[in-house]
């Protein structure tokens, strides 16, 4: 028995069964919180509006969420406080048992004993549980917070596991909330972007994400396409008693094209605020790369010496100027050889060029500008580059190559100028990460989505103002209703899902 509000009655003559057939196969029975099925005593299809938690109850999971698991929320290491938390059916009889007290009511914190199997205290602990469905996973949950250290948290993990429970894969907790419907992909992705974010911007629009921002835009597009698709199906089926509201459903689609194509304009910006923005040192062997990684950096992270071709391989760091986060790699001189290990190396240095945002075109101050400096410019000249005259404490053969005729001049080895070099770089940078206005998309996979969904329903309109009936973009829509369900989550694969939870730590 369905149960829910009445929505809509559809089709109560012959031919129902294969129409619903195709609803319900079109629709996967759910389209969101409204569930059509076939009402067999009346051979009705009916659309109902249900709660969430009924509709994913009738979802597939990946069946594995029987499974009590476990892991250690904090990071390895001592500490104050060690968090070991669990989530599943038997997390509240294995805390009980472990503790030999009742977790009593829910959400409030207590106080007792962690015991092992062989009765020995293992730690003096404070423990919460939760009850389904008002839990972080949406399942029934424990917490226990003990010492930290890393025998403690690995002992109350282990009686865990010995008492029924699973060590938890990578971020299954988080991929729980999701599959329970506690939240959508976007803010799963959100989660992962506040654990790992390096600026105030970054924190933010992660935050912003977490509380529905994108989703709520998303939601709203699919709500109305999926409003577009109800009117174009009635008047499918009621064709000739109704009117087609054509220009309606047009204008409709307008907008949801007109708002997708803003979220596409901006979105680089807040894909680069959150991973940073990508600075590729690039030159001939020997201009000082790696000095200059290495003085950015303040740290000796790739070796110098006064060899060339001494770089191989890209190395990657990590800084903040002025509260741009920067992803800076250092790469492997670029000239013509024959030793196949530096081919590689230069190889991966161009296609770091090539992909960065920023590229610093170092240069060599002590031999001017030279073939070697020539043949690099041509493979760069199209980047967002900046021309860095090098070792200026030691030459002076300086010659104008940015097209802005902006060259930099500095030492690696000093330090000199590199404070102009710096403001050169946030020159550049600014315009990818200032929000005149922020799309609120961060990450690859919501952009493409996002561009699918567009070209779906550029097509859409293309049909329309062509003067085809209206009934021919019904596809388009379905189209970029299963995107927009990828992009959500509502709709998802296996392979989506490990894609995203496998970035997650364990324990979270
Ligand atoms: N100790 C602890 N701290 C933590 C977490 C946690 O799981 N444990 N979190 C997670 O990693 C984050 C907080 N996120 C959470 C999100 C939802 C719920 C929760 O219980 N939600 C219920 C009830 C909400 C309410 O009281 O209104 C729900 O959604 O139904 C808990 C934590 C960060 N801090
Ligand atoms: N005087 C002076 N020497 C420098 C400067 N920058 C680098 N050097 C020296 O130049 C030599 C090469 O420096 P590296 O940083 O290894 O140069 P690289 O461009 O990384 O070289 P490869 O990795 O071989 O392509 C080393 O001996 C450095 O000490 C500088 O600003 N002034
Ligand atoms: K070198
Ligand atoms: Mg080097």
């Amino acid at each position: 028995m369905v149960q829910g509000r009445l929505v809509k009655t559809f089709w109560k003559d012959r031919g129902w069964l294969e129409r619903a057939t195709f609803f319900v196969n079109m629709f996967h029975g759910i389209i969101e919180n409204r569930f059509f099925y076939c009402d067999t005593l009346t051979g009705e299809c009916k659309m109902v509006e249900m709660e969430r938690v009924e509709e994913l109850k009738m979802l597939e999971n990946d069946g594995n969420t029987r499974d009590t698991i476990v892991a250690i929320a904090t990071p390895p290491g001592v500490g104050a406080i060690g968090i070991v938390r669990a989530s599943g059916p038997h997390s509240w009889r294995i805390l009980e048992e472990c503790v030999r007290k009742d977790i009593g009511t829910e959400r409030k914190v207590r106080y007792g004993n962690f015991y092992d199997s062989d009765g020995n205290i293992i730690d003096e602990v404070l423990f919460v549980g939760f009850k389904a469905p008002r839990s972080y996973t949406g399942e029934d949950m424990v917490e226990v917070y003990c010492h930290g250290g890393i025998l403690v948290t690995q002992k109350i993990l282990e009686e865990f596991i010995k008492k029924g429970a699973r060590l938890a894969r990578n971020g299954e907790f988080t991929r729980r909330a999701f599959l329970n419907g506690k939240i959508d992909l976007i803010k799963a992705e959100a989660i992962l972007q506040i654990i790992e974010a390096k600026s105030e911007e970054s924190l933010k629009l992660a935050i912003d994400n977490l509380k529905g921002k994108l989703s709520g835009e998303v939601s709203a597009i699919r709500k109305m396409l999926i409003d577009v698709l109800s009117k174009i199906e009635v008047t499918i089926d009621y064709g000739d008693d109704i009117e087609i509201p054509r220009e309606e459903i047009v204008r409709d689609i307008e907008n949801a094209v007109q708002f997708l194509s803003e979220k596409l304009a901006h979105a680089d910006k807040g894909i680069h605020i959150t991973t940073g923005v990508t600075l590729a040192i690039v030159g001939k062997p020997n201009v000082g790369k790696s000095t200059l990684l290495n003085r950015l950096l303040v740290e000796d992270r790739a070796i110098v010496t006064d060899i060339p071709g001494t770089t191989r391989d890209v190395i990657k760091g990590e800084i903040k100027i002025r509260g741009i986060h920067f992803v800076i790699s250092d790469t492997a001189g670029i000239r013509e050889t024959e030793d196949v290990v530096e081919k590689i190396g230069i190889e991966r240095a161009i296609r770091e060029a090539s992909q960065a945002d920023v590229v610093l075109f170092l240069l060599d101050a002590t031999t001017g500008f030279t073939k070697e400096d020539e043949y690099i410019l041509n493979i760069i000249k199209d980047s967002n580059f900046i021309a860095v005259w090098n070792k200026t404490d030691i030459g002076n053969k300086f010659s104008k190559v940015s097209k802005d005729g902006d060259d930099v001049y500095i030492s690696a080895s000093t330090g000199k100028g590199l404070r102009t070099l710096e403001n050169k770089i946030i020159e550049r940078a600014r315009p990818l990460i200032e929000d005149g206005q922020l799309s609120h998309v961060t990450t690859r996979r919501q952009l493409e989505h996002l561009k699918i969904v567009y070209q779906h329903l550029k097509k859409a309109l293309k049909s329309l103002s062509g003067g085809y009936p209206v009934d021919i973009v019904s596809i388009d829509i379905q189209n970029a209703l299963s995107e927009l369900d990828k992009l959500l989550g509502t709709n998802f694969t296996d392979d989506l899902l490990d894609n995203i939870f496998a970035n997650f730590c364990v324990g979270k």
